[in-house]
């Protein structure tokens, strides 16, 4: 697209500006000396780098496997224009063309075919009590290169659960300065209680690191990460029969008669969202069910 009547001058200097942008996004992306989003951090914090000059879509161009047709289909995602640059974007799209690349070029991950890239942050979720606790929590025992996501919640602790550990338990007014302040990549309101959000900088830190992150978190909170982050992989955990996810509700003997009949009726809504996840694992036995989530990692 030509630019419409600009100084000529001006204009020299911007492609000047664009061309040593595109080569030292190239370099980074290439050696993997530098992650992509730390280099479109810096042209995104600084309207003056060159990297402000350079179109979102050259910089997508610039990683290895994705062609003019995937980063097309990814700026239509992530609703930014074609022949937006870097500087000119909102914050909004900064913060989601940082979690697409942080997913699409972690660390390391420059070299992998596309397949094996977008399969690192996987997206865990199910029905109350199928058994996506203890699922990840086998996960979190056996397979340390997985990284769990902790989150915040405004719910109060159990007896044995550790602050940092199982939940960062926060107050009302705290998890309200953290929404305020864009540090979760999803959050709601789960079983018309409690507030629950993943802190997004862990997530972007892992990916980048390229760390396979594995996020237990509700319905909602999935539908949200595949808007803001569409290559997450969504796996829905379903149990071996309704007879038997009620079974599990009742044993596990958490929540009073009212509350079950309440989350069993959740359970019903949410089973009916399964079809809009990537993969469905049956929780039959919790070291298979545990294995197939590793699986879609692609790690070990
Ligand atoms: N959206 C969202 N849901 C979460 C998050 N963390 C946990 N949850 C969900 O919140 C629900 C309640 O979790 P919890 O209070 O630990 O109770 P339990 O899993 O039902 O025993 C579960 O469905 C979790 O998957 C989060 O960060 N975001
Ligand atoms: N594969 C399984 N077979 C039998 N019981 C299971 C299995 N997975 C989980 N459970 C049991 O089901 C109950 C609910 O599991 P939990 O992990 O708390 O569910 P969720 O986190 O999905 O609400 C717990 O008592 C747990 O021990």
């Amino acid at each position: 697209m030509k630019p419409p009547e600009v100084d000529r001058v001006a204009a020299s200097r911007a492609a000047v500006a664009a061309r040593r942008a595109r080569a030292s996004v190239k370099n980074a992306v290439v050696s993997g000396e530098r992650s992509a989003s730390s280099v479109v951090t810096v042209g995104l914090a600084d309207k003056d780098t060159p990297e402000a000059g350079l179109r979102v879509r050259e910089l997508l161009l610039c990683i290895p496997g994705l062609g003019p047709v995937r980063g097309d289909k990814a700026l239509e995602k992530l609703a930014i224009s074609p022949s937006k640059r870097i500087g000119g974007l909102g914050r909004h799209q900064q913060v989601k063309l940082l979690d697409y690349l942080a997913v699409r070029a972690p660390g390391t991950g420059y070299a992998l075919p596309p397949t094996e890239v977008s399969t690192k942050l996987v997206v865990l979720a199910g029905p109350t009590a199928v058994g996506k606790g203890t699922v990840s929590t086998y996960i979190r025992e056996n397979y340390p290169d997985v990284q769990l996501s902790v989150s915040a919640t405004t719910r109060a602790p159990r007896p044995g659960e550790v602050d940092g550990v199982s939940y960062y338990f926060v107050t009302d007014d705290e998890f309200d300065r953290m929404v305020e302040s864009g540090e979760f990549l999803e959050w709601a309101v789960v079983h018309n209680q409690s507030r629950y959000g993943t802190p997004r900088s862990p997530v972007r830190r892992a990916l980048r690191e390229g760390k396979s992150v594995l996020l237990e978190i509700d319905i909602q909170g999935a539908r949200q990460v595949r808007a803001s982050m569409p290559e997450a992989v969504l796996v829905f955990l379903l149990p071996p029969t309704w007879d038997e996810l009620v079974r599990r509700l009742i044993g596990r003997g958490t929540e009073s008669p009212e509350e079950q009949a309440r989350r069993l009726a959740t359970a019903k809504v949410e089973l009916a969202a399964q079809d809009e996840f990537d993969f469905r694992v049956v929780n039959n036995k919790v070291d298979e069910a545990a294995r197939e989530v590793v699986d879609l990692m692609n790690i070990s």
